[in-house]
C-alpha cells in the first residue's frame, strides 16, 4: 500500500478538517458536507498527480499549445450514505469519471460493539483495466472498503485502486495495507490513533452519514 497521508503538512487542507472535526462548526450540516466535498476536490487534486497522462495538442484561437493529459478511465465508486459529499467533490475533478455507487453500513446486533458490513446496493460499470477509486470518508476498522472491494469483484479487474478517505485511524490503515493488493494507493487527509469499543475514530468527528444528512432510526 502507498500511503499519501496529508496531515503533516501545513495546507488549507487542516483547516477544513478542523471544521468538519469542531463539535460546534460541525453542526451546520451544508458547511460540514461542503468541507467533505473540498477535501475530496483536495485529494483528488493530489492523486491526479499518480495518474497517466499522454501529449495533447490545444488549439488556441492564436495558434498551438503543446500539453499533456491524463488517460486513465476513471471509475468513482463510493460508499453510500457518507461517501457521497466525498463522491461530488472528487467528481468536480474527474469531471467525465464513470461512477458506481454500494451501500455498506454497519448492521449492529445485539450491542453497540459487535456489528457486520451488510452491502445492499450495487451499481457498477465494467472495471476491466479502469482506473477504480474507491471514496469513504471514515476508514475506522477498513472493514467497509474491503466488503465494497469484495463486492466489485465480479466487474472486472481494475488496472490501479485508489482508497480516498478523510480521517482514518492506524488499525484501519493496517487493515486495508494487508488485505488490498501491494500497489494500492491510499490517499488520505489525516490518520487518529484509536477506535472506541463502538469502532468509531478517537477523537475523529462523530458519524459523518448523520452529520451530512441527518440521524437514521436503528431498526
Ligand atoms: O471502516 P469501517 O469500520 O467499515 O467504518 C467506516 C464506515 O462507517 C461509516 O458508514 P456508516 O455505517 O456509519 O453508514 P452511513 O454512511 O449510512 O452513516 C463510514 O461512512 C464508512 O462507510
Ligand atoms: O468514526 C467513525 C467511524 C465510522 N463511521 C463514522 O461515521 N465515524
Ligand atoms: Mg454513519
Amino acid at each position: 500500500m502507498h500511503i499519501h497521508n496529508f496531515s503533516k503538512e501545513n495546507s488549507i487542507l487542516n483547516t477544513f478538517i478542523s471544521e468538519i472535526r469542531d463539535v460546534n462548526i460541525q453542526k451546520d450540516r451544508m458547511r460540514f458536507r461542503r468541507n467533505i466535498e473540498r477535501i475530496g476536490e483536495v485529494l483528488g487534486y493530489e492523486m491526479s498527480k499518480e495518474l497517466n497522462y499522454k501529449p495533447k495538442k490545444i488549439t488556441t484561437p492564436l495558434g498551438i499549445h503543446n500539453t499533456s493529459v491524463f488517460n486513465d478511465d476513471i471509475v468513482l465508486c463510493s460508499i453510500l450514505r457518507a461517501g457521497v459529499p466525498l463522491h461530488n467533490g472528487l467528481l468536480n475533478y474527474f469531471d467525465t469519471a464513470e461512477n458506481a455507487f454500494i451501500s455498506a453500513y454497519r448492521h449492529h446486533k445485539d450491542t453497540p460493539e459487535i456489528f457486520e458490513i451488510i452491502v445492499e446496493y450495487l451499481a457498477c460499470p465494467d472495471l476491466s483495466n479502469k482506473t477504480l477509486i474507491l471514496a469513504d470518508p471514515m476508514l475506522a476498522t477498513g472493514q467497509s472498503m474491503l466488503a465494497t472491494f469484495k463486492a466489485l469483484k465480479p466487474f472486472g479487474s481494475p488496472k490501479a485502486i485508489h482508497l480516498v478517505s478523510v480521517i482514518g485511524a492506524q488499525k484501519g490503515l493496517d487493515f486495508v495495507t494487508n488485505e488490498f493488493p501491494e500497489d494500492t494507493h491510499l490517499w488520505i487527509a489525516t490518520v487518529d490513533e484509536t477506535l472506541n469499543n463502538k469502532g468509531y475514530i478517537v477523537p475523529g468527528l462523530g458519524d459523518a452519514g448523520d452529520l451530512s444528512f441527518g440521524e437514521k432510526l436503528q431498526k
